[in-house]
């Protein structure tokens, strides 16, 4: 299998995280500017005021949340203030005991908000805090019989903490398997259609910006239809890897190969106009013809043909430059096959 020989961009995609925050600005914006009321009638204006910024910040943030694009900085943002009122809520002389079960949504929403390794260091944190809180405010000694409630409220919050990060780390790893599934032909391990489309938008991006060229290959194996009949198809199968392999072993490591459908690939080349790309593609052609692929001791013949066209001088969209090189492509296999035209 080919390795995929392109990173995946680090692209927030994560709903459920924007949907926990949204929620947890509902509760700020309703629930804590109860608590502010509440506070302000018992006298406990610092405590009031503290909430009221927060409510404030919160309502702001609900009204930009949709246009916010990388959302963990921004939840990491306005769950410390978050906490931090917290804290100051549970310092307060007028809040007793009870307000300390508010701690076990530290590690909860740390985890969900933040992901597991910085929702582990913002709840142990917090959590501690909490603790020391608690056992200033109720002169908690070892001993004493109180110190039994206390035991069950921090060994809750922990197992909260121990659950919620052993939950995210899975979560974690099965996004990442699907992001990858959902970007890889799983055949070749190159880049999917899909994919491929994605990466040349950015491709146009920057030749729109800076004018850089970009040329596009698109690839087909010859008489393929052959091999599956002369070998069978799992033949096919490792003559298809087997292309795949020396497509993206021979460019460079910003150029994206792709596999577009069947026994047809793409590949781009990143800064290079046709009359760079001619070359590259006639080396492809030239290993792909020499190097013996090999299938349970037979040697495999394969050729494979190239249509070239350049963004920009064959149109400005997927659409028509694929259609450019899609003709090229077709020409070369009029013409003979095992060639490039462009
Ligand atoms: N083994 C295998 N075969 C595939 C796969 N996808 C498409 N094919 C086969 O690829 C063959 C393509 O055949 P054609 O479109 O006639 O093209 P060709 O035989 O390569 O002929 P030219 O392109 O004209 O050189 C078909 O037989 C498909 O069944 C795949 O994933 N694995």
């Amino acid at each position: 299998m080919a390795d995929p020989q392109y990173s995946f961009r680090s692209r927030e995609v994560s709903p459920h995280q924007r949907a926990v925050l949204r929620a947890l600005l509902w509760f700020t914006c309703s629930a804590v500017l109860c608590f502010a009321a509440l506070h302000f009638y018992v006298g406990d204006i610092w405590l009031a005021v503290a909430e009221l910024c927060l409510v404030a910040y919160a309502a702001l943030l609900l009204y930009v949340l949709q246009e916010i694009e990388r959302l963990r900085p921004r939840s990491l943002l306005f769950i410390v203030p978050f906490f931090i009122v917290m804290m100051y809520a549970l310092a307060s002389p007028e809040n007793g005991a009870t307000v300390f079960v508010w701690v076990l949504l530290v590690p909860l929403l740390s985890h969900l908000l933040l992901g597991r390794w910085q929702g582990m260091v913002v709840a142990m944190v917090f959590m501690g805090c909490a603790g020391v809180i608690l056992a200033r405010k109720f002169e908690v000694t070892p001993g004493m019989p109180g110190l039994i409630e206390v035991v069950h409220v921090i060994l809750c919050a922990i197992a909260i903490a121990g659950f919620s990060h052993v939950y995210e780390a899975s979560r974690e790893r099965t996004e990442a398997e699907l992001r990858r599934l959902a970007l890889v032909d799983p055949l070749t391990g190159l880049a999917n259609r899909s994919r491929f489309r994605d990466v040349f938008a950015q491709e146009r991006q920057r030749f729109l910006r800076h004018k850089t060229p970009v040329s596009l290959l698109v690839v087909d194996v010859d008489h393929f239809k052959r091999v599956n009949d002369d070998y069978g198809h799992d033949a096919g199968d490792v003559a298809l890897c087997f292309v795949a392999d020396i497509l993206a072993g021979r460019i460079r490591k910003t150029d994206v190969a792709g596999r577009l459908g069947g026994e047809e690939f793409g590949i781009l080349l990143s800064g290079a106009d046709i009359d760079y790309a001619r070359p590259v593609a006639n080396m492809l052609c030239e290993r792909v013809r020499l190097r013996a692929c090999r299938y349970r001791g037979q040697e495999i013949a394969l050729s494979i043909s190239i249509g070239i066209a350049e963004l920009g001088r064959d149109g400005l969209d997927f659409r028509s430059v694929f259609a450019n090189a899609d003709r090229r492509l077709y020409k070369a296999k009029a013409e003979g096959r095992d060639r490039v035209v462009g």
